[in-house]
């Protein structure tokens, strides 16, 4: 339930006051999605009804949002679909509701992707190369937080937690991780979170990239190791029985170099990043677990299925 920040007919109507959407119509809770609250939106404008989504910030600040918020407007006016926040009257795109930022963006069409097809792996690998390419163009920076540094300082707040066995194969993989210059690979601005929740699709044509406030630079190949981890993950049943899809990680990585070429140093760090993703969110998902965060409802997603990603890369 994605609902933490509950919005009144009232707020809402002095909240678009600010907008040139026209007048509300309706609007209705979003249940999915783990982070922020959200609302989808109608107004009418005229005699038109338009389709907004509402987003309350309920874990970032105001002074972190208009990065995200750019590279989202930045990204749909490069043919990329993420959602294009709303202006405001006096031209900006962040607002406060309820004490909290808030945003309003453009509702995007499509739906959420359970299990991904063959296609839509291709469509998301060439897409992906897309967001790189465009990126680099966008003029602002922000320092990858959920880097190697994070996943060091995270472990050690978890560490106690940890059984032996994990306890070894994260230090193992922190260990061999340190050995990477991920700095001398092509790099720029990354989703970094883009998982099969993350993206909609009408059929086979993708409609929507969103959340992207995980958005940062870094390493392009991360970016691809983080999306084949989750779209070509195969899981059937027990977590053992984990393993990933030959034929979509090589569509999804084949459409991937069509648009972008990998580089030769690129090629060879394939394996690596592969682990480095499984890594990042094994951690983030044990922290979450173990160290839940006060106040509110958070879906905890397993840990053990990006253990067992981790495991199968290392032994690869
Ligand atoms: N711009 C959008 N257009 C259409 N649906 C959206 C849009 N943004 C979010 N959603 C819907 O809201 C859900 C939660 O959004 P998400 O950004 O994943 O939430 P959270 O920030 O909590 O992770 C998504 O699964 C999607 O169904
Ligand atoms: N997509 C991730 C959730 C986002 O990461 P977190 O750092 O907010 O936990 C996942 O499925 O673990």
């Amino acid at each position: 339930m994605s609902v933490y920040t509950v919005v009144e007919q009232s707020d809402l109507v002095e909240f678009l006051q600010d907008y040139s959407v026209g007048e509300l119509a309706d609007f209705q809770g979003i249940s999915a999605g783990i982070e922020n609250t959200n609302y989808f939106v109608n107004t009418l404008q005229d005699g038109q009804t338009r389709q907004f989504v509402l987003t309350i910030f309920e874990h970032h600040s105001f002074a972190e949002l208009p990065y995200f918020l750019n590279i989202m407007a930045f990204m749909a006016e490069h043919e990329i679909p993420t959602a294009h926040p709303i202006k405001t009257l006096s031209n900006g795109y962040l607002k406060e509701l309820k004490a909290k930022p808030a945003a309003l963006v453009e509702r995007l069409k499509g739906g959420g992707v359970d299990h991904p097809n063959d296609i839509q792996c291709s469509v998301m690998g060439e897409y992906l190369a897309r967001f790189h390419q465009a990126g680099q163009d966008f003029s602002d920076f922000r320092p990858n937080d959920r880097g190697l540094d994070w996943m060091v300082s995270t472990y050690q707040l978890i560490q106690q937690y940890l059984p032996s066995d994990e306890q070894a194969m994260i230090e193992a993989e922190l260990a061999y991780q340190a050995q990477i210059d991920w700095a001398h690979l092509p790099s720029g601005v990354i989703h970094a979170d883009l998982f099969c929740d993350n993206a909609l699709f009408s059929g086979n044509q993708l409609s929507g990239i969103i959340d992207l406030y995980y958005a940062c630079n870094a390493a392009f190949l991360y970016d691809l190791a983080v999306m084949v981890n989750d779209w070509c993950r195969i899981n059937e049943g027990d977590v053992e029985n984990i393993h990933f899809d030959a034929t979509k990680v090589e569509q999804m990585v084949h459409a991937y170099r069509q648009q972008r070429p990998l580089s030769e140093e690129e090629e060879q760090a394939w394996p690596a990043a592969l682990r480095l993703a499984a890594l990042r969110f094994f951690l983030s998902r044990l922290k979450d677990k173990h160290m839940p965060r006060e106040g509110e409802m958070t879906q905890i997603k397993d840990p053990n299925v990006f253990k067992q990603v981790l495991r199968i890369h290392r032994q690869a």
